[in-house]
């Protein structure tokens, strides 16, 4: 991608490998100021490796990574990055307003605790000890902390996994907010939909390989089709469907509702109307991110809707940090 100033985040040949496991194998990636990055693959692909070589946890066995121009392992680069790993371990027995203000205490500048937990809608909980907050309040706390610092970019690993729909779209919100005014953010998640809302831009890992990295709009163009959806109880089974209407290259079916795949979509529904088929309730959407995904890591595509396992780590890592 192009970008006029120093790239915020430059990883360039980079190549890591975990004993025979080669989680990483020469990738280079450049991020400009205020690029919204949607980071993609399977299980495994080497997204979260990615991540800990950008926030310095860890070192490439070859290449370069630079976060603001420095080597991520100094304090200086650091100072300037927001982090939330896939796993946060909040200490139990510390209330939440004390974790924040722990963190604010790194940091020359940092968000008010009060202004920040209420715009993660947790000031009603800032006596509660962390111990004490459900699955889905930790994950608020956990990227409310990734921003108490103000940081110039943020590494968010699976940020909404596990939250219900009203703490999804509030943690949007923050992110969209902190893009707004300037930040820069690399987001992995395993919710397609979730990416194609927030992201400019894709970057496909698979198999630690950049498979794609396009902006949104030309990524959903590399699928070239439309999909009409309707109901109708003419139509036949769905594997039957391109034969009885032109055009059509795949369909499913759901009772009587049917999902049309076509790269001519105009030509489609011109086709249903003159065709005399008793159809209703027609829309045409665009192509979704999970349809360009399955076409470009097509055969584990099945694996990226998987909730994300537990990586069977084969070998313990002493640089692996607080991961
Ligand atoms: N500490 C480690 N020791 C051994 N292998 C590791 C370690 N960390 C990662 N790996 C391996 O490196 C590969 C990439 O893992 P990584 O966690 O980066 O994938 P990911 O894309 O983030 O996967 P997920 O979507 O499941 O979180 C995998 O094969 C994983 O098992």
């Amino acid at each position: 991608m192009t970008a006029s100033l120093a790239p915020v985040v430059s990883v360039a040949g980079v190549t890591r490998r975990f004993n025979d496991v080669v989680a990483l194998d020469d990738v280079s990636l450049d991020i400009a100021a205020g690029e919204l990055v949607g980071i993609l693959g399977p299980n495994g692909a080497g997204k979260s490796t990615l991540l800990s070589l950008v926030s310095g946890q860890r070192k490439p066995d070859s290449g370069t990574v630079r976060l603001c121009g420095q080597d991520p392992r100094l304090t200086a680069a650091r100072a300037t990055l927001g982090l939330t790993p896939q796993e946060t371990g909040l200490p139990a027995t510390l209330k939440v307003r004390e974790v924040v203000d722990f963190v604010a205490g790194h940091y020359a500048d940092p968000v008010p605790t009060g202004e920040l937990l209420e715009q993660f809608g947790l000031a009603e909980l800032a006596g509660r000890q962390t111990g004490g907050m459900s699955g889905g309040q930790k994950r608020r706390l956990a990227v409310a902390l990734s921003l108490v610092g103000r940081p110039s970019v943020i590494l968010l690993d699976e940020p909404t996994t596990g939250l219900d729909v009203g703490g999804r779209q509030a943690l949007w919100l923050a992110i969209r907010e902190y893009h707004a005014g300037g930040g820069t953010v690399l987001l992995t998640s395993h919710y397609l939909e979730e990416v194609q809302a927030l992201a400019h831009r894709v970057v496909v890992i698979d198999e630690g390989v950049v498979r794609a990295d396009d902006t949104m709009t030309n990524i959903l163009e590399r699928v070239g089709l439309r999909r009409v959806v309707l109901h109708s109880a003419d139509l036949p089974a769905a594997d039957a469907v391109p034969a009885r209407l032109p055009g059509v290259i795949r369909a499913s079916r759901e009772g009587d509702r049917y999902e049309l795949f076509t790269p001519d979509a105009d030509a489609l529904v011109r086709e249903l109307v003159t065709s005399g088929l008793d159809f209703h309730g027609l829309e045409v959407r665009g192509a979704t991110l999970e349809e360009a995904f399955e076409q470009m890591v097509a055969h584990r595509s099945s694996d990226l809707l998987r909730p994300p396992a537990t990586p069977a780590r084969t070998a313990t890592d002493p640089e692996a940090g607080a991961r």
